[in-house]
């Protein structure tokens, strides 16, 4: 199969339409990973400050342990894979986006935000439990970072060059809480040649929690699979260690 074309994987990456597909014609395979993603999620958020019985939580482990020999895999992986192969078999790199830390249903580690791609405004929102926490009853400040780095991440697109994050500026008005609904904003600002200019804030109902500025740098298509060779080199290199 041929490689797909760089640039075509970057404008799909960047697409609103695919953004709004993502929730149409979900695969079996798709649905049962997010299924799975879903189940997993609430277990790590429930086992957070569990109160079972110590001698209970041993029968867990080894239930746990037994469940995770079926997902095992022989080398570490990239969600990545697969992309390419799913955008020649017509569009699917949505699922690229099932994967994400931050907004992944598949991923149970995403909490997750859910981005909906206004005419000029990016709104995220999500509700952080407690595997989240940072201060008491509130958000750790890396993942508020993870999340403008996310929803600026999205408003960039609209510069048509989207690009990796160069800097990331975060001020942190207020304790932003756990457990409550808040609305992350993003725009796009401007562009002065490689250089793109966005700035957010996070919303907990008219307080703002915490603001943001991010500059990306338009990357030329080709590194996106230039970091996906490079991961392949690491893998391959690390088995031949082993071998
Ligand atoms: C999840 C996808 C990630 C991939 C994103 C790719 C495409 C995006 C497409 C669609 C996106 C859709 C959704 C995205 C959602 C989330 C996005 C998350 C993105 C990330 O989470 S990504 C991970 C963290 N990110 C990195 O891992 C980057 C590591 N880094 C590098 O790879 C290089 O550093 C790079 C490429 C940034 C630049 O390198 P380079 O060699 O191409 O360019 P160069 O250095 O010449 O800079 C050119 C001009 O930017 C100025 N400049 C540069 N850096 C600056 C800084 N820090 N402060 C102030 N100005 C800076 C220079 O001063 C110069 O300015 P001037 O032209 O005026 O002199």
């Amino acid at each position: 199969m041929s490689d797909p074309d760089p640039q075509q994987s970057m404008e799909a990456l960047a697409s609103p339409r695919v953004r709004a597909q993502l929730d149409e014609d979900l695969s079996p395979r798709r649905l049962a990973l997010r299924r799975i993603a879903a189940a997993n999620r609430l277990l790590i958020e429930d086992m957070v400050g569990t109160q079972v019985d110590p001698g209970d939580l041993d029968a867990v482990a080894d239930e746990l342990e037994a469940l995770g020999e079926r997902f095992r895999h022989d080398r570490p992986r990239s969600t990545y894979e697969g992309m390419a192969e799913a955008a020649m078999a017509g569009g699917a790199i949505e699922a690229f986006f099932d994967h994400s830390p931050l907004i992944g249903l598949a991923n149970p580690l995403a909490p997750p935000i859910r981005i909906e791609m206004g005419e000029e405004l990016v709104t995220g929102r999500v509700t952080f439990g407690a595997v989240y926490e940072g201060p008491p009853g509130c958000v750790h400040g890396g993942f508020v970072a993870a999340a403008f780095d996310e929803v600026l991440g999205t408003a960039q697109t609209y510069s048509g060059a989207p690009g990796m994050t160069a800097r990331l500026k975060v001020d942190y008005r207020s304790p932003t809480p756990l457990h409550v609904p808040l609305v992350i904003e993003g725009r796009f600002t401007r562009r002065e040649g490689r250089k793109i200019f966005t700035e957010g804030r996070i919303l907990d109902g008219d307080t703002v929690t915490a603001e943001a500025e991010g500059l990306f740098v338009t990357i030329d298509p080709t590194k996106f699979r230039e970091l996906a060779e490079g991961f392949d080199r690491r893998i391959a290199g690390d088995q031949a260690d082993d071998a």
